[in-house]
């Protein structure tokens, strides 16, 4: 296939092979954490509304669902380094075991700053889980307990991953074309 997406595609860094059997990798290590207990699933919106979605069928834990939506890239390839929240918990997390679900831990200031929210709302515990990890951007001290990929320095779209609003809905993860972010 040669969709209008994928002519601004450099190449392919996970095929979607490579994610399906990673994350029924992290589903199982999430049942031999989570078993006997009842976690809150907490996707990070909009990145992580994909793996979300594969990775809890992935786990078969009997979990809960929840979402928030925090925003610190606008429409650019750097983090702003202000993470603001566009969309807040609707429900109490008081006493809750808290399973993160993020597309990608870069800068690390998203995942910091909801860790300090979370516990400051009563979180009694906090996994992360990402499927990407890009350890050479990192500006807060921040680690997942369980990742899927570790990414090189470079941006990535697809799979639930964007480039101002667009790409999340290819299949796999890809690098963008330098080009079509230099140009606007
Ligand atoms: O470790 P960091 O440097 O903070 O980057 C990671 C976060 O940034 C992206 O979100 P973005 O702000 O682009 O919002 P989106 O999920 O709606 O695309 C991504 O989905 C992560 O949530
Ligand atoms: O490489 C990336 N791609 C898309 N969104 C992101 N948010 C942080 N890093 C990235
Ligand atoms: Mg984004």
């Amino acid at each position: 296939m040669n969709s209008e997406m994928e002519k601004d595609i450099l190449k392919v860094l996970v095929t979607e092979e490579e994610l399906k059997t990673r994350i029924a990798e992290l589903g199982e290590a999430l049942y031999k954490r989570y078993e006997g207990h009842r976690p809150l699933f907490l996707g990070v919106l909009k990145g992580s509304f994909i793996f979300m979605a594969d990775l809890m069928r992935a786990s078969q834990l009997m979990c809960d669902v929840e979402f928030i939506a925090v925003s610190s890239y606008q429409n650019g390839t750097v983090s702003s380094g202000r993470v603001q929240i566009t969309h807040d918990l609707q429900q109490d997390i008081t006493g809750r075991e808290i399973v993160i679900v993020e597309d990608i831990l870069d800068s690390g200031n998203t995942l910091a700053f909801l860790k300090s929210y979370l516990m400051a709302k009563g979180a009694k515990s906090i996994s992360i889980v990402t499927l990407l990890d890009k350890p050479s951007r990192r500006e807060k001290a921040v680690e997942a307990d369980l990742s899927g990929f570790v990414v090189p320095d470079e941006f990535v779209v697809g799979y639930g991953l964007d480039y101002a609003q667009l790409y999340r809905n290819l299949p796999y993860i890809g690098v963008l074309k330098p080009a079509v972010y230099e140009n606007t």
